[in-house]
């Protein structure tokens, strides 16, 4: 009989999660404890926006004429302890406020909630991207708080989905790994991924510790590469290189890699800035003093290209206060292709030169509704040329493909000047050059 398995926190990461296991073809019960979220899932619709997840949720939530019926979501934890023989924990694990270090409370909440009510045997199986040490102390936990006679056991499985990609990411993942304390976890997991696997997808079996760093050394290396190339961004600025055509070259290396080497205001999001902090606070716990010390340089060249992008706007308007001058920003999602405006350098951009005294007018795709959220006392637009009217610089802050088709003789005709800054390096100077606009963007030549 196919596997049972529940997923618990249905959010960026689960609600994919308990698709993906539903088209796999198990029979899978979502648990949150935001009603809104719940309601939304039990229609089908995704809480958040992610390419594809809505017709995925449609294809298999009970309910829902032609579906499988194989997705249901629930806010009772009872019922979902007595379903799965495998339970996914998809908890958020934030920052701690003021603080460098992982907020572990959501993640130990939950499992106080699912323990008691697990009956056997049952596979708790963590996702969220934790400390190391942290499945360790809530394998102990788990243990002493579950019913004897439901065997309960905890693996670890992070996950390495991209938001934008996050479906295709769980289907068809680069790796899978898991870090097992016997046989029986890993064969369990074995048959989660069994078509993943199947397809040719590595299967990395480890302990607890290696795991949970393997996540956060990938997340590492992904920010140290970004903030790399934003110092060599520094380089080409003070010596009149160019950064695009740098890692384009050194990209065709195979050993460095085109990925991840495009120069700008720097990485953002519900993840990579806090798990390199998290990541930071816990070397400093362990006495690991070179990782801390590496680690805090990543992070400072990150803070540093928002400030240096607020400094090149504040330069190409003459200099001195932006009191008074009109600043159209495109993009306020961290990144393309999502809605998350989590630690977004676009937004924070934004917010800087806006508690400056510039009069900010923000356009995004998709990211209007959650930054309004979070930031209300910005400027919004219905669309970019809405929000360029009048402007007397442009900033492009996220790299949307609305934005890279833009017209930029329609957006001159609106703008008050033609003053285009590219923080993200993706749209093509010879393009908005030949429409009359000025094109700044870090690292790059001026003309
Ligand atoms: N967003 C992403 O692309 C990825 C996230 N991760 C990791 O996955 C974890 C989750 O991240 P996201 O999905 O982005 O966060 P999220 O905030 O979107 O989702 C977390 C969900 O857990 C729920 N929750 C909180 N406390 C709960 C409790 N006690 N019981 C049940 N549900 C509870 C929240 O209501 C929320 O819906 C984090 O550790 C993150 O670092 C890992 C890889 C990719
Ligand atoms: O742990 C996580 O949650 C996830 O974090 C990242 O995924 P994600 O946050 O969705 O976004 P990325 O595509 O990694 O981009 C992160 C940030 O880096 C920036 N970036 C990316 C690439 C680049 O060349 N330059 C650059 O500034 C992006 O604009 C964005 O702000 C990782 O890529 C995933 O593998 C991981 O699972």
């Amino acid at each position: 009989m196919a596997l049972k398995i529940t997923v618990i926190g249905t959010g960026y990461l689960g609600a994919t999660h308990a698709a993906a296991m539903a088209e796999l073809g198990f029979e899978v019960l979502g648990l949150d404890v935001v009603p809104e979220k719940i309601a939304m899932l039990q229609r089908g619709e995704a809480p958040m926006f992610e390419p594809g997840l809505d017709e995925l949720l449609r294809k298999h939530v009970a309910g829902i004429e032609g579906s499988s019926g194989r997705l249901r979501f629930t806010q009772d934890w009872a019922e979902v302890g007595a379903f799965g023989d495998v339970h996914f924990l998809c908890i958020n694990t934030p920052q701690k406020h003021g603080e460098y270090a992982c907020d572990m409370s959501y993640v130990d909440s939950a499992i106080a909630s699912l323990a008691p009510h697990l009956t056997g045997p049952a596979l708790v199986v963590g996702k969220s991207t934790v400390p190391v040490g942290s499945a360790d102390r809530l394998a102990r936990y788990l243990a002493d708080h579950s019913p004897a006679g439901a065997d309960a056991e905890l693996a670890w499985n992070p996950e390495f989905l991209r938001e934008g990609f996050a479906v295709q990411d769980t289907l068809h993942p680069d790796r899978i790994v898991v870090g097992v304390r016997s046989e029986r976890a890993e064969k369990l997991l074995r048959e989660v991924y069994a078509t993943p696997v199947a397809e040719g997808t590595p299967f990395v079996v480890t302990d607890f510790p290696t795991a949970e760093l393997v996540k956060t050394s990938a997340n590492s290396f992904l920010a140290t590469k970004i903030s790399f190339i934003n110092a060599m961004a520094e380089m080409c600025e003070a010596s009149g290189g160019d950064v695009a055509k740098l890692a384009e070259a050194i990209g065709y290396d195979d050993r460095i890699g085109r990925k991840f080497l495009r120069a700008g205001i720097g990485f953002g999001g519900g993840c990579l800035p806090k798990d390199i902090r998290a990541f930071m606070a816990r070397a400093g716990e362990l006495g690991a003093d070179q990782a801390l010390t590496f680690l805090r340089e990543i992070d400072s060249i990150n803070m540093r290209q928002r400030g240096q992008m607020v400094e090149l706007a504040r330069e190409a308007l003459g200099g001195g206060p932006f009191l008074g001058k009109r600043v159209a920003v495109l993009g306020a999602t961290f990144k393309p292709d999502t809605d998350d405006v989590r630690d977004s350098p676009a937004l924070n951009v934004a917010g800087q030169i806006h508690l400056q005294g510039g009069q900010v007018t923000v356009y995004d795709p998709m990211g209007m509704e959650n930054a309004r959220r979070v930031f209300p006392t910005l400027g919004y637009a219905d669309t970019a040329v809405e929000a360029v009217r009048g402007a007397d610089v442009v900033l492009h802050l996220t790299e949307w493909r609305e934005f890279r088709e833009l017209d930029p003789a329609a957006l001159g005709e609106a703008a008050a000047v033609r003053l285009i800054l590219d923080g993200r390096n993706s749209l093509d100077p010879v393009l908005w050059r030949k429409a009359g606009w000025t094109y700044r963007a870090m690292g790059r030549p001026t003309a």
